[in-house]
């Protein structure tokens, strides 16, 4: 079967419906022993510093560098952390949880009103399928571009519950306010100019919005709710659940929780930040796990890069000591999805002559 025409595979029952009627999950969704270790459901809890952002505009104070230290040591570790200070208030954040789950709870044929059309990334559906080997995500999620705002899809943006967008819109100004901060911390921290990556990603960066759902599984030892990756983005900026734990994210080899702290944004690094620091900060591997009990939710905020922009390790991270790992990439969203669908690590695809031939000798 070609690339092409291999959305139709997917299973007929949405996961959704497989976990009110508790069916045993099909065997599409049944996670094989994989090179990134079995399921473990209660891994230990990871050394994810919480950073209070509020500091770094204030950035020269005592306090400011103690958590510009904090940042500089878990993005060269494990390339996640989570964030308070950031201003955003709790009721403002319970209200974006809100009217997602209320999104959710509609009935099936009112969601579908903003359905992902087959081989599209916008829209409300399942794990999209691009292999016949991909094991499917036991998810249902809503994804939407928000930034640069004229390439909105406002069709699909739900009108029930009538608040989503206008909710939607005014926590997409908020979390792009956040990115500012932390792309000038995140600058500071590696002693370069503070507009050094604010440059790359440009002034029409984009920014995709996913809400993601997990039902209830009857198999958590057997399913994930996201498999193992890294995020494609530049940064994503994630608002968990306020009460189920899911997320585990990879360090040195092993897999941590990452734990509910309320009201504080997990940040993690994509690829695309990898590339630009020239691998001196880490873009991690994460998954999430499911539960028997409960369903979970979360919110991804994406920001990449301008598809058009030349992006690539900055000049003042590149010397003797520390060659140049990348080379100049564009549109590194097309990149890894080509990547993805032939099984290839995308990140080392991406790597200079010098690494690939250290890396693959016989290339
Ligand atoms: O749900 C989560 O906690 C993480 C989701 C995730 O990794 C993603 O959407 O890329
Ligand atoms: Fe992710």
């Amino acid at each position: 079967m070609s690339l092409q025409q291999a959305e139709p595979i997917s299973v007929s029952k949405s996961v959704e419906k497989m976990s009110t009627y508790g069916d045993h999950p099909p065997s599409q969704f049944i996670v094989k022993e994989t090179q990134f270790g079995s399921i473990d459901t209660s891994p230990p809890l990871g050394p994810f510093p919480v950073i209070d952002i509020s500091h770094f505009s204030n950035s020269s104070s005592q306090e400011a560098t103690l958590q510009l230290e904090k940042l500089r040591s878990s993005l060269s570790s494990s390339g996640c952390f989570q964030a308070i200070g950031h201003g955003i208030s709790d009721s403002f954040l319970d209200k974006v949880r809100e009217v997602a789950i209320q999104f959710f709870a509609l009935p099936e044929e009112e969601k579908l009103k903003y359905g992902r059309a087959v081989n599209e990334s916008e829209g409300y559906g399942s794990d999209r399928v691009v292999s016949e080997k991909q094991v499917l995500d036991w998810s249902q999620r809503l994804s939407l571009r928000v930034f640069p705002q004229n390439k909105r899809r406002l069709n699909l943006w739900p009108q029930n519950p009538t608040q989503f967008s206008e909710i939607l819109d005014e926590y997409a100004m908020k979390i792009k306010n956040v990115t500012e901060v932390l792309f000038k911390a995140i600058a500071k921290s590696l002693n370069v100019d503070e507009d050094s990556f604010s440059n790359q990603f440009g002034a029409r960066a984009l920014m995709q919005a996913r809400f993601n759902f997990y039902p209830p599984c009857s198999r958590p030892d057997l399913v994930l709710g996201v498999k193992p990756h890294t995020d494609r983005s530049g940064i994503t900026i994630l608002l968990q659940d306020k009460e189920i734990e899911g997320l585990q994210v990879r360090v040195d080899g092993k897999w941590y929780r990452v734990p509910v702290i309320c009201n504080a944004l997990v940040v993690n690094l994509g690829d695309q930040m990898q590339i630009m620091t020239n691998g001196m900060y880490k873009s991690p591997m994460h998954r999430v796990v499911t539960n028997t009990e409960r369903l979970r939710m979360s919110l991804a905020s994406f920001i990449e890069p301008e598809p058009e922009r030349e992006i690539g390790p900055l000049e003042d991270l590149i010397d003797e000591q520390r060659p140049r790992i990348y080379r100049n990439v564009k549109d590194y969203g097309a990149i890894n999805y080509e990547c993805y669908q032939k099984g290839l690590v995308a990140l080392e695809t991406v790597k200079s002559l010098v690494f690939t031939s250290v890396c693959f000798p016989d290339n």
